[in-house]
């Protein structure tokens, strides 16, 4: 990750969206470091929701009862991009929310209402008093939870390099690493359908956001990418533009 913090002309907000693999949570805290943004990783909100439900008892295959925990746990998120934090009724979730049966469960969780409804809340009072600016990433952060976003990115990559990307990080529960690539990209292609399916604010590119693959991409190239745009809608902001002038 760069450490030369370079000011921004104005505090944006920015909005990065795609499939699991893309490299939004990658690139989002780089680009924010880099440019003295905060940053926000709304999985791991709906992780940690995932992970406290799955801790407490919920039955995570019955809706009913995930829309009746949806209110119960206190979910807090640090925005330093350089020290992501996540917490669940206080206790650090920074480590389990990323365990497979977390990630099995997390599409189901998010996709009841009053999940989303309780966590968009809370994406959109953080997003709010960022007053130096913020990156928030996600699924749906440029087409529902900030749809004013002065700059919104579309993340996408094919579902190998995504694939060959995610194998090389996951461990299972016993902490070994996953190393089985098939199954990985079909455990990854069935949570994008997943997402992309839902009825409630599903995974889908804003109409103005600017699309990037990042298949044939170094992480770097991206990071570049992405900075650049963001000056530009900054520098946009700066002189008064309108928002949908400014996310393209
Ligand atoms: N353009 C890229 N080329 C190669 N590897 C990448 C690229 N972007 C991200 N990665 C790697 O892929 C993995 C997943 O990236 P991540 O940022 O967590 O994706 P997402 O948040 O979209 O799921 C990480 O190990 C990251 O270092
Ligand atoms: N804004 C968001 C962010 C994540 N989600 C859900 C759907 C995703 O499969 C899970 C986990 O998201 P996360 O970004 O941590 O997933 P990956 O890092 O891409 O594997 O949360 C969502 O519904 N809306």
């Amino acid at each position: 990750m760069p450490t030369t913090v370079s000011a921004t002309p104005a505090a944006v907000i920015v909005a990065i969206d795609g499939p699991s693999g893309t490299g939004k949570s990658s690139t989002s805290k780089a680009v924010a470091a880099q440019l003295g943004l905060s940053y926000l990783d709304t999985g791991a909100q709906y992780r940690a929701i995932t992970w406290w439900m799955l801790s407490n008892g919920v039955d995570v295959s019955d809706q009913q009862a995930i829309a009746a925990a949806a209110d119960k746990p206190s979910i807090v998120s640090g925005t330093d991009p350089r020290q992501p934090a996540i917490s669940a009724d206080g206790l650090d979730a920074a480590g389990p929310i990323r365990t497979q049966e977390v990630t099995a469960a997390v599409s189901a969780v998010s996709a009841v209402p009053e999940v989303r409804t309780r966590i968009t809340e809370l994406q959109r009072t953080i997003a709010a008093s960022a007053d130096g600016g913020i990156v928030v990433e996600g699924r749906d952060i440029g087409t529902t939870v900030l749809p004013g976003a002065d700059l919104k990115v579309f993340l996408t990559a094919s579902p190998e390099a995504r694939a060959a990307r995610r194998s090389g990080e996951l461990k299972t529960t016993e902490g070994k690493p996953v190393t089985d690539l098939a199954a990985t990209q079909q455990a990854l292609t069935a949570r994008d359908k997943a997402d992309s399916s839902r009825k409630t604010s599903p995974l889908k590119k804003a109409d103005d956001a600017v699309e990037v693959d990042t298949t044939e991409l170094t992480l770097e190239q991206v990071i570049e990418c992405v900075v650049t745009l963001v000056e530009k809608a900054a520098a946009r902001k700066a002189e008064g533009e309108p928002v949908e002038e400014a996310a393209r």
